[in-house]
């Protein structure tokens, strides 16, 4: 079967005899970086918790559904209901000394970086309106912002973050250190070495699964999702290389952790090797495919705009009237012959960020 050949792939990780009972780790904070495809990876995360009846940290009701962010996190921001937590993936600015007073001595740490240009792009687009670095450009021309960057962005403005080094700042860094500042760039790069023992790649998101599943003893279930906060085609713009080269030098903090921690990824890889890696991206593509059609009928998942959308659970957050951000909808003639197991299930699988972080803190409560 299917399950058998994922533990029989990977024998590098299987010498000890008994490693295929290893019990699942459950403790672990997964930093949730901005448009890096980390609400994929936190809804798998709730899911994950809600079937092995584990506690997610959320936020109190004055920070929404991220901690306070963009403040630092601290521990004053996490509900008392979700105490002691097991997991922790909503948003915050990264803050360790704050994390390891909250949680558990083996927790693991994991985060997602994306390549710089598509990633800036995404920004630009989804805090067009929100982050006024962005607001004041002429026509919302991605090209004027980074002709003249300086000319739009106020480094201690409200959501400046959005416009300049996300990730560093989301990781608990300094944005605005200039580039010219090598060994602070390199100091921050081995700072977050030392905490994260996995940051994955959203361009290589499904490898990336398959090394979490190997660092925290999961099955190939346990990594099946779907993908969410997708902005519709018209919303994106390309980019060419003379633009995603001044995203780079614009973002060069976040180039340097990008380019250090891709490689960290494929030498990750390659100790794992690269045809069992491969084996196992295929298994869980083929599992994904299966349970889109338990949940989905035929063919694919039912994206659709917001407004297309019937159960308004399952619409996902729309940041302006300039970017579309699809969701799904469940097909109504298949939920009816549906197990009521299966629709949880399926139902989860797509349910938004937000709704998902309010139905969680209900049931914990
Ligand atoms: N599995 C997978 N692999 C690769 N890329 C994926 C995946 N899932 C989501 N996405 C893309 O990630 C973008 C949304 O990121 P986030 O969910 O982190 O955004 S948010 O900060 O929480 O709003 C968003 O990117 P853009 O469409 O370019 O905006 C999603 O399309």
């Amino acid at each position: 079967t299917t399950m058998d050949a994922f533990h029989l792939g990977c024998p590098a990780l299987h010498s000890h005899p008994y490693s295929g009972l290893k019990p699942k780790h459950s403790n672990m904070v997964f930093l949730k970086t901005h448009k890096t495809a980390s609400s994929t990876m936190q809804n798998l995360l709730f899911r994950f918790a809600e079937r092995n009846n584990l506690t997610v940290a959320l936020p109190i009701q004055a920070c929404g559904h991220q901690f306070c962010y963009p403040r630092s996190f601290t521990t004053h921001s996490v509900h008392q209901h979700t105490l002691p937590p097991n997991i922790v993936t909503n948003h915050m600015r990264f803050n360790k000394a704050e994390l390891k007073r909250l949680m558990p001595n083996d927790t693991i740490y994991v985060t997602i970086l994306r390549e710089p240009g598509s990633m800036f792009e995404s920004l630009f687009s989804y805090y067009n309106q929100y982050c006024q670095s962005f607001k004041r450009v002429p026509n919302g021309s991605l090209e004027a912002f980074l002709d003249e960057p300086w000319r739009y962005y106020k480094p201690e403005e409200n959501y400046s973050m959005y416009a300049r080094n996300t990730l560093t700042y989301d990781l608990g860094g300094d944005k605005d250190r200039p580039a010219k500042d090598v060994s602070y760039a390199k100091a921050f790069v081995a700072q977050v070495e030392r905490v994260f023992s996995l940051v994955m790649i959203s361009e290589y998101f499904d490898e990336s699964l398959v090394l979490l599943r190997h660092l925290l003893s999961w099955d190939l279930d346990d990594i099946l999702y779907v993908k969410l906060n997708m902005r519709t085609p018209s919303s994106k713009q390309g980019l060419t290389d003379d633009l995603r080269k001044k995203i780079r030098a614009w973002n060069s903090l976040d180039a340097q952790l990008y380019d250090h921690f891709n490689a960290s990824l494929w030498r990750q890889i390659s100790a794992v090797g690269p045809a069992c890696v491969a084996r196992e991206v295929r298994l869980l593509r083929e599992a994904q495919e299966k349970l889109m059609k338990r949940c989905f009928g035929e063919g694919m998942p039912l994206v659709r705009s917001a407004a297309e959308i019937k159960n308004k659970e399952l619409r996902p957050w729309q940041p302006s009237g300039k970017v579309d951000i699809v969701g799904y909808d469940l097909p109504v003639n298949i939920t009816q012959s549906f197990s009521s197991q299966d629709q949880e299930l399926c139902l989860r699988l797509i349910m938004p960020e937000v709704q998902y972080t309010k139905m969680l803190l209900r049931s914990q409560l």
